[in-house]
């Protein structure tokens, strides 16, 4: 008998329900046991500092990655959106598992949507790409900062304070709460962020059999569309600082890449799609046509729509 796996996680619900929902997966497709091994992140001692201001995402992705490195665990399971888009030194993601729902979903009083809102309607949010989305569909509400756990983020539309809140369908999901969406967003209206709605399981490069067991978890397609998404948005972090959003779809016939930059009050828009037909070398052509598509919205202008993280 071969010991538990050790999966690292944080004590977050939505970490604990991801790393939970993996954890089982992995011992259906293997038989191995897996153990939930909890790890505290800057990001979740912090829970009142806007994470624009501590770092960013990045936050809760280093402790894990730490702990992988020293060998505390074996697996962590990551928000893949929350990974910054340089790959870290001596760790594998060994899988991509089937993607939850990538879009972004709007939980507001009554019932309502974003186009019945009212004028002066107080939107809690505080990501720039959702922000300038939303302004540029409804430029006569406000969006407000707001940071904590979904619970808190709910919270604050049952009690009044704020009208709506946005959050990714794929949390509530994963949270068993997504009957409190009022609306899934269209996503030519609000384009997801890039790999929102995956995760990234990941393991020291050094272990190639845990790789390969990891790989049992791996879908071709979520990955082809993640690696699609972040190749435009690290080809884009270079030429413009304005919110990036992009969204990949695959299926056997069709593999298509939208992706949109906006100045953060919503006045500047600029969208354009790349579509291909997807073959053998799917991993290689989704790099490519994301580097293709980022060259394309820099062509059109995305470097002079400047962002400000407020
Ligand atoms: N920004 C934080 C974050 N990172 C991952 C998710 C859940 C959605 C996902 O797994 O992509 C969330 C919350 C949200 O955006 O609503």
């Amino acid at each position: 008998m071969s010991r538990a796996l050790r999966l690292g996680t944080r004590a977050s619900k939505l970490a604990l329900a991801q790393s939970g929902d993996v954890a089982e997966a992995l011992t259906e497709a293997t038989g191995r046991a897996v153990e939930l091994v909890h790890i505290s992140t800057e990001g979740d001692r912090d829970r009142t500092t806007p994470l624009t201001q501590i770092g960013g995402t990045g936050v809760f992705v280093s402790a894990l990655r730490d702990a992988l490195l020293a060998g505390q665990i074996d697996i962590a399971v990551h928000s893949y959106k929350d990974l910054p888009t340089a790959p870290a030194n001596g760790l594998t993601i060994a899988a991509v598992p089937v993607r939850e729902d990538s879009r972004d979903a709007l939980i507001a009083r009554d019932g309502l949507t974003l186009d019945k809102l009212p004028p002066g309607a107080r939107i809690g949010t505080g990501a720039p790409r959702r922000i300038a989305q939303i302004l540029a569909a409804r430029p006569d509400v406000q969006c407000v900062p707001i940071r904590g756990n979904v619970d808190t983020r709910l919270g604050k539309v049952t009690s009044g304070e704020l009208d709506a809140v946005v959050l990714a369908v794929a949390g509530l999901a994963r949270l068993g709460r997504a009957d409190e969406i009022t609306e899934a967003l269209d996503p030519d209206v609000l384009v997801p962020a890039p790999a929102q709605g995956a995760l990234a399981v990941e393991c020291r490069s050094d272990d190639p059999d845990l790789v390969e067991l990891l790989g049992s978890l791996e879908d071709a397609g979520a990955r082809a569309e993640v690696i699609a998404e972040r190749s435009l948005l690290a080809a884009l972090e270079a030429g413009c600082s304005a919110p990036v959003a992009a969204w990949a779809t695959y299926s056997a016939t069709e593999f298509i890449l939208r992706a949109r930059v906006a100045s953060l009050d919503g006045t500047k828009v600029l969208t354009e799609a790349r579509t291909i037909a997807p073959h053998d070398d799917l991993h290689t052509d989704a790099e490519a046509v994301g580097r293709q598509l980022a060259a394309d919205l820099l062509a059109a202008g995305a470097d002079t729509l400047m962002g400000r993280t407020a």
